[in-house]
């Protein structure tokens, strides 16, 4: 089964921009999928047809098999948690644990229910001990993770992450791959945006090269880093450690701190 297919999607705002220009791929279930490429690409308009904020101009899109099309974000909301890229345009309460607590509400989930996922969710994102803070009162990096926690509180089948790891420090960084680490062992679908190629190289299946609208490469991440033409035409640089092998002349292209030593005591 699909968690997610776009069939020839294209969507214009209504102030005339063709932001997508007839995107298709399918994502099954359970796989991590990053979306890179420029800003203006595309990307979070295209993530944004999940949740139902957006139909298509023309083409469609389906969520576990099912067309978006005429159904109620509400419905919507319990197959796809969408974590947005800006946390303030999801934070609404005025304490951290009443936010996170109020998608599982919402979703059906008696009080108790709610409140245990919350705090679980919350112990996850290092925030545990400000449930009681207003979110005004912490930095925009720990906004970034209470809006995270009230997503995966839904424990929806399908999570979307925009840009999750912009405005984290490194501590934060290892706490979102070890977020889409646990969601894919619990057989969940990933798909995150992301600017950041050593974490979409490390931790995802799949890399989707968006430009101007289209995809332009679409495969396991050492083809796709690989595909010097797509990343030019996209304007994306390769990870690190798969350049620095490639300066070095090296057949390998290591994605990860473990492949380019293991590359490095075979030569
Ligand atoms: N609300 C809007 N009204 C009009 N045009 C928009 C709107 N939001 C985005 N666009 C335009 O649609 C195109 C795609 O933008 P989108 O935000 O989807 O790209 P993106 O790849 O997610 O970029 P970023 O990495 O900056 O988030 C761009 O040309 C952008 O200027």
């Amino acid at each position: 089964m699909s968690a997610v297919r776009f069939e020839n999607v294209r969507f214009s705002y209504p102030s005339g921009v063709e932001a997508l220009r007839g995107v298709s791929f399918e994502v099954p279930t359970g796989q991590r999928l990053a979306i890179v490429g420029q800003n203006g690409a595309g990307k979070t308009t295209l993530v944004r047809h999940l949740n139902g904020i957006f139909q298509p101009t023309s083409g469609s899109v389906y969520v576990a098999d099912a067309a978006t099309t005429g159904r109620a974000i509400a419905e919507l909301a319990a197959s796809v948690g969408y974590v947005f890229q800006n946390p303030d345009e999801q934070i609404f309460a005025s304490t951290v644990i009443a936010d996170v607590e109020f998608g599982p509400r919402n979703l059906g989930c008696s009080a108790d229910e709610a409140r245990s996922r919350a705090m679980a969710s919350l112990a996850t994102v290092g925030l545990a001990a400000e449930a009681d803070t207003h979110p005004l009162h912490l930095s925009l990096s720990e906004r970034k993770r209470v809006a995270l926690a009230g997503v995966l509180a839904m424990q929806t089948p399908i999570v979307v992450l925009d840009e999750p790891t912009t405005g984290q420090d490194a501590g934060g960084v290892a706490m979102v791959a070890g977020v889409v680490e646990a969601l894919a062992s619990a057989g969940r679908t990933v798909i995150a945006i992301t600017h950041d190629m050593d974490f979409a190289a490390e931790h995802f299946d799949r890399v989707v090269v968006m430009a101007k609208g289209e995809v332009l490469a679409d495969g396991p991440p050492v083809v796709v880093f690989g595909d010097a033409e797509a990343l030019a035409r996209a304007a994306v640089e390769p990870p690190q450690l798969f350049r620095l092998a490639a300066h070095l002349g090296w057949p390998d292209r290591p994605l990860t701190v473990e492949g380019f030593v293991d590359a490095f005591e075979r030569r």
